[in-house]
């Protein structure tokens, strides 16, 4: 396989792609964040995964770039990162009782070509008390996750249902993510290691 890339500061990625097998380095890629007038949630997290992935593979341009990027968004808006615990406070308080959608998009960029998808799931929060949400932001899980929560961790316990895909709301869809490798001539399963070749 050619050199894999990890386009992304974020350890949950790190953690998933290692779960899968796979070996990697890890390049975060400094893009705007910012969204375009009028772009649409759906629109905006496929670009930014897009956009991370092609940031990288510009300057390692044999290699196969992995970009992603996860919002939640609440009736169509997104809600990104907390800016401050106060901010944290009141977007869980939003979340309480309500059903969001996370957004995850991936992209595969290799050899000047880029292929992405957008995996979106329905996580369903029951409602949550006020000492519990000064409580959970008080440990400060919040504060480097869209949505001012996380789902493997504290965050869990807010969770009543989940229609879509776990590792996508964590922070890369893995299945999508192996699809795509695949896609691009690079089955996952050809790293796994062999336990009867480790026996021998
Ligand atoms: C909803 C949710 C988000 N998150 C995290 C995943 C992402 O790290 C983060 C969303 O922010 P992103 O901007 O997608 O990613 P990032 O800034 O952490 O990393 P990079 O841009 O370098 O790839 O929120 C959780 O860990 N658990 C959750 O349940």
């Amino acid at each position: 396989m050619s050199h894999l890339i990890l386009a992304s500061a974020s350890p949950r990625r790190a953690e998933l792609l290692k779960q899968i097998g796979l070996d990697f380095t890890t390049r975060p890629a400094d893009v705007d964040e910012t969204p375009e007038p009028a772009e649409s949630a759906e629109a905006y997290v496929e670009r930014l995964a897009r956009e991370k992935a092609l940031a990288v593979a510009a300057e390692h341009p044999e290699a196969l770039v992995i970009g992603s990027d996860t919002s939640v968004v609440l009736g169509g808006e997104i809600l990104g990162k907390p800016v401050n615990r106060t901010d944290a406070c009141a977007t869980l308080a939003r979340l309480s009782g309500e059903v969001h959608q996370v957004m995850t998009a991936v992209a595969l960029a290799h050899r000047g070509q880029c292929r992405s998808c957008l995996v979106v799931t329905d996580v369903q929060f029951r409602k949550l008390g006020g000492d519990e949400i000064n409580a959970y932001v008080a440990s400060g899980e919040p504060m480097d996750k869209a949505g001012s929560y996380g789902i493997q961790g504290l965050g869990g316990i807010f969770v009543k249902e989940l229609r879509g895909s776990y590792s996508a709301v964590v922070g890369l869809p893995l299945q999508q993510t192996a699809e795509l490798l695949a896609q691009a001539g690079f089955p996952v399963w050809t790293n796994w290691p062999s336990s009867l070749e480790s026996q021998e």
